[in-house]
């Protein structure tokens, strides 16, 4: 699914006016009608609804969805704020439509101190800006946004596209927002949906269709999308019947010091249970039983150290790397100056893309230079601590989804930033975002597994960039499949390798 900005989003409209064609107020309509279904599946009757309008087309969406839930004999107020003297005209429409149906369900606030007494358990719908803000909210509409922050603990806050406040494509951290339990977005994810920064003030999204134009939404390019199962399905590859081991590929996997035995040991599991041919895992002296006993899969050979790996490139002679479709590395590595040494002789040597994850990270933090020898087509998969070791800090969430895909386009690298949607950005500068996953993977380990994933879509022969979309989505549906079957809490990154197969069966 592409994510579109406001000004796409307003093109949309107008598109689909014209070639549908429909008229706005029945768009509008449709919109709204969409809303309040959400609604009658929600909440009962019973629940009084307050529904906050602004002057604009998202507080004509208000108008229309109290109307509806009176329809349905709801009691709902529209509250209409006069934050300016003009209304849009559909919001006029719409206004004018309410009062002719249901005079007394409209209630005008033209200060603060207007603010109606809420019963308790009542239903607050905010409807108050959408895409159409263009600035901060100012005045006495702050204090508007306060009262309705000070009722989020007492009532259910659903916000109608956006929460108010909130700029669909900037940042709004330190801005006056609504925050709402649930969103109720059109047609597409916006990107400030996405951000981490605006968690408190979504809550739960939601994309409700209102049938934008299709033509629309396929011809128009966009650079941020989000990843779903039918995009899955076209890169997915089954088997050929014919396929022997050689076909997926011969792993290396680099991972494990002492007392981190058990990250090497998750990856090698999860890249074995992700359809690797062959999978070879290099670790120091003291993780040989470790690795032998728990992953009788795989291969494995032992670097000279006890502790901690320090000669993993020397099996990496030209003759020697051929054998490696790719390599894993850094699970539970170490960043020992020798393992860092090691790493920049393993870089020299092998020229194919390989993973990056974890230690492997901290030592590209360490050693900023390697980052530029990292071969083309890689994927790096830090999470937000490790990204900024590496990248440096930002302001916010959309300078740091700026600073990473333009990391991405330099070093001709996919970087995955891990969180609730991860963000993969490409070489090219498109962003996907991952929406799988939960928060039972916020749990040691989970991270260990996706390195495996990777490692083992690279070397059956996927392309990087489907390897890493791909990677991604089967390793929060495999989280997702672990937190249904045990709980977000009980689940362990083992779990989520447990669950890899029925997510596989899944695509
Ligand atoms: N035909 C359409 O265009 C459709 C629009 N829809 C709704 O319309 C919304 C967009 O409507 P609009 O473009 O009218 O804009 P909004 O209703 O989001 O709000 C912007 C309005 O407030 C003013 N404004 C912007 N920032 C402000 C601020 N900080 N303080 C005070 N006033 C401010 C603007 O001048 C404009 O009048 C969408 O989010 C969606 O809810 C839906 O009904 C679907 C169809
Ligand atoms: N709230 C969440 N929702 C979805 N996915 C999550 C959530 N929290 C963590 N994850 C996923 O779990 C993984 C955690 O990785 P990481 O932090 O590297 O873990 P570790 O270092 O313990 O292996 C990432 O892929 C991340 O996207
Ligand atoms: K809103």
């Amino acid at each position: 699914m592409k994510i579109f900005s406001a000004a796409q989003i307003r093109e949309a409209d107008a598109y689909t006016i014209r070639h549908e064609p429909i008229s706005s107020l029945q768009l509008m309509e449709r919109a709204a009608g969409a809303c309040a279904q959400w609604l009658y599946g929600h909440f009962d009757a019973s629940r009084p609804c307050y529904i906050f309008c602004g002057m604009g087309n998202n507080g004509g969406d208000g108008l229309v969805i109290a109307r509806l839930l009176q329809d349905k004999g709801y009691q709902a107020t529209a509250c209409v704020l006069h934050h300016s003297s003009k209304a849009s005209a559909d919001h006029q429409a719409n206004r004018e439509a309410l009062e002719r149906q249901y005079p007394q369900s409209l209630y005008d606030i033209h200060a603060v101190t207007d603010f109606p007494e809420l019963p308790a358990g009542s239903i607050i719908v905010d409807a108050i800006f959408g895409t159409g803000l263009s600035r901060p909210i100012e005045g006495w509409m702050t204090g508007i946004v306060h009262k309705l922050n000070d009722l989020q603990a007492r009532h259910t806050v659903i916000a109608i596209d956006l929460p108010s406040g909130l700029l669909a494509d900037a940042s709004s951290v330190l801005m006056p927002v609504v925050h709402a339990h649930h969103t109720l977005s059109f047609e597409v994810y916006k990107l400030a949906l996405l951000m981490p920064e605006n968690a408190a003030r979504t809550g739960q999204v939601y994309i409700l269709s209102i049938g934008l134009h299709p033509a629309y939404l396929t011809q128009t390019p966009a650079r941020f999308h989000v990843t779903d199962a039918a995009m899955m399905r076209t890169i997915y590859q089954p088997r050929q019947p014919f396929a022997h081991k050689g076909t997926f590929g011969h792993a290396l996997l680099v991972a494990g010091s002492y007392g981190k035995m058990g990250a090497a040991v998750l990856s090698a599991q999860a890249c074995l249970h992700a359809g690797v041919g062959l999978l070879t895992c290099h670790v120091p002296q003291c993780g040989y039983l470790v690795m032998q006993i728990s992953a009788p899969c795989a291969m494995c050979i032992t670097d000279p150290q006890e502790a901690y790996s320090a000669h993993f490139h020397e099996g990496l002679s030209p003759a020697e790397a051929v054998k490696y479709k790719t390599i894993g590395i850094g699970p539970g590595l170490g960043t020992a100056t020798a393992t860092a040494k090691a790493l920049e002789l393993l870089l020299e040597q092998y020229q194919q893309p390989v993973v990056i994850d974890a230690d492997a990270l901290n030592i590209m933090a360490a050693y900023p230079f390697l980052l530029s020898r990292i071969p083309p087509g890689s994927l790096l998969t830090p999470h937000p601590k490790e990204f900024e070791r590496i990248f440096g800090s930002t302001r916010n969430d959309f300078e740091r989804l700026e600073r990473l895909s333009q990391q991405a386009t330099q070093l001709q690298l996919y970087i995955l930033l891990k969180g609730r949607y991860t963000a993969i950005a490409c070489p090219d500068g498109a962003v996907y975002f991952n929406a799988t996953g939960n928060p039972g993977m916020a749990t040691g380990g989970s991270g260990d597994v996706l390195t495996g994933i990777l490692t083992a879509l690279l070397a059956q022969g996927y392309a990087p960039k489907a390897a890493v979309l791909l990677g991604a989505y089967l390793h929060g549906l495999a989280g997702d499949i672990a937190a249904a079957r045990l709980s977000q809490e009980a689940m362990t990154a083992e779990t989520i390798i447990d669950c890899l197969g029925p997510a596989f069966l899944q695509l």
